[in-house]
């Protein structure tokens, strides 16, 4: 299992992540420190993670996050649910199961005594006891978030279904994707995306390679 995940980080390495240990920002008027480790991807921070971080803060008026339900899927080291955090939503970051420590103690150290709300995280394997763990409409989120999470090696249908699953017609659920384009798998996803979804793309950072949309469901 080791060895298959090391193989996978040769063929995809993040741009923007610099030396593993803590990284730092200054997002929505806060320090943020983030504790990266070297076992899987989730474990590290990634470009779309930081722009739809930063894009958070920067159209608070146009997205505004204040008492809003929201909820992150593949949340990795957590640096967005953080930043929702700050900006007042009560979040439910997600993740595979091994991945929920270092996103707790990330979550933990960087929003106790500075949020509206303490942060929940949930294990959520994609397309996964959605209705029996996540039941709709029982479970309603504002906003659901996700950034960096299509693979090139599958999990693709799993992921779109877990999407239509929260962000589905009558829900009035807001989801805001961000992606770095990387491999062929990123366009397959994207044409899904768009045919699944109403969308409209509100960011495109050129430097980055990263898109950022905003998606409701056909009703
Ligand atoms: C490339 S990382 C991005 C992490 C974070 N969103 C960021 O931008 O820094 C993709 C995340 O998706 C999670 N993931 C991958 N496959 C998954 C699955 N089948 N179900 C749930 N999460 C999954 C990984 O554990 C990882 O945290």
């Amino acid at each position: 299992m080791a060895g298959e995940a090391l193989d996978r980080r040769n063929i995809w390495e993040p741009s923007v992540c610099c030396a593993l240990g803590n990284e730092s920002f200054y997002i929505a008027g806060h320090d943020i420190s983030i504790r990266e480790s070297v076992d899987t991807f989730g474990a590290l921070i990634w470009p779309g993670g930081i722009a739809l971080s930063q894009f958070l803060e920067n159209n608070q008026q146009q997205l505004n996050l204040m008492d809003k339900a929201v909820l992150e899927i593949g949340a990795g080291t957590g640096l967005l649910s953080i930043v929702a955090s700050l900006l007042g939503a009560l979040v439910t970051a997600t993740d595979l199961p091994d991945i929920l420590s270092n996103l707790t103690f990330n979550l933990l150290r960087n929003t106790r005594g500075r949020c509206r709300y303490t942060p929940q995280v949930s294990a959520l394997t994609w397309a996964q006891h959605l209705q029996r763990d996540f039941p709709y409409p029982a479970f309603h989120y504002d906003y659901v978030l996700a950034a960096d999470v299509v693979y090139p090696h599958g999990s693709i249908n799993e992921l779109l279904e877990t999407m239509q699953h929260f962000c589905r017609p009558g829900s009035r659920t807001t989801l805001l994707w961000a992606n770095k384009i990387r491999f062929q798998s990123d366009f397959k996803f994207t044409e899904s995306f768009e045919s699944s979804f109403n969308t409209v793309l509100l960011a495109e950072l050129p430097q980055q390679e990263v898109r950022i949309y905003k998606a409701t469901a056909k009703e």
